[in-house]
């Protein structure tokens, strides 16, 4: 399967409001002009009618990813491809289809309980991106096609879900980490697979070894083009008395200068810049020991 990017998600909300104020105000994303007064908030970052999805729900939690096929025909191919591999999937109405600004939607889960939805033909209405803080521009690639940025979602069986995304989807490899947070012997650690798919970002997936994740995500990451604008987004986190899950850092492996902030979602937003761009044909996977360069103290849950 040739998945192109991670195009947008869905978020439950118990208060799509809060996702509206945080995601214009604190992120600067625009509210979607182009999307449908349907109760849901929907938020855009570019020139994609939407990235962000936000409908009510009875929980605060990530309901599911798009990933993006580049055509019908790589469309039909996926779907015998889950039928080779014994992967159910539900082929979505047009109706659903509609709603995203998409030609076709499937839904499918991974072995963890991850929900996906791929697509393709997905809509490029050029409506102009205007940043309510006056943000530039995310790094989304030429119309769109890096995706909105990565998702590490939780995976329990860390060993099988890794072997859907790059056996049944095709992802490719970029790096491995191993954590081990826990000095008890008994506890193994937790191991962290970063995946790219079909476009230059270092990864658009990664799946953590999370065994207790009540809302279906770790985190997000969007990418800014200008250095300042994360400096700035920092700023307004504090100022909103916002929690900051990790400090300012910039990571090793995709050598992304970011933060990670709390959102209204009950998982944590990335907010980078700089990533690597790298050219997959000549590209080694790493193992690699050490998650930051500098920085990124990261707020554990014990405290
Ligand atoms: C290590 C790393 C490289 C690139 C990234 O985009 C990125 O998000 C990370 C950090 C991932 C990871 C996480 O999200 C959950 C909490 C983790 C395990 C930590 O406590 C350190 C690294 C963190
Ligand atoms: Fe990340």
């Amino acid at each position: 399967m040739d998945v192109r990017s991670l195009g947008y998600v869905v978020i439950e909300s118990t208060d799509p409001q809060k996702w509206l104020e945080f995601g214009t105000d604190i992120i600067g994303l625009m509210v979607a002009p182009a999307m449908p007064q349907d109760g849901n908030v929907y938020l855009k970052m570019d020139e994609r009618p939407f990235r962000f999805a936000i409908v009510k729900g009875e929980q605060d939690r990530l309901l599911c990813s798009g990933l993006e096929l580049r055509s019908q025909d790589d469309f039909e191919d996926a779907k015998l491809e889950l039928k080779a591999a014994g992967v159910p999937f539900t082929v979505e109405s047009d109706e659903l289809a509609q709603a995203r600004k998409v030609k076709g939607i499937m839904s499918l889960a991974d072995p963890s309980g991850n929900n996906l939805e791929l697509y393709w033909g997905a809509e490029l209405d050029f409506g102009k991106f205007i940043s309510p803080k006056g943000i530039s521009g995310f790094e989304t690639g030429l119309n769109g096609d890096m995706g909105f940025g990565h998702a590490v979602l939780p995976a329990a069986k860390l060993k099988e879900t890794h072997a859907f995304y790059t056996d049944v989807l095709g992802f490719g490899d970029s790096d491995y980490m191993h954590f081990k947070f826990n000095p008890d012997p008994a506890d193994p650690g937790q191991g962290l697979h970063f995946m790219h798919c079909n476009n230059p970002r270092h990864h658009s997936l990664a799946l953590y070894e999370d065994t207790q994740n009540p809302v279906g995500c770790v985190h997000l990451m969007v990418e800014t083009l200008e250095t300042d604008e994360v400096g700035y987004c920092l700023d307004r986190v504090e100022a909103a008395g916002i929690p900051i899950v990790s400090t300012l850092g910039r990571h090793t492996n995709d050598r992304m200068l970011s933060f990670y902030m709390a959102t209204p979602g009950g998982f944590a937003l990335e907010f980078g810049t700089g990533g690597l761009q790298l050219d997959w044909e000549h590209f080694t996977p790493t193992v690699t020991t050490l998650p930051s360069l500098w920085g990124h103290k990261f707020q554990m849950p014990d405290g």
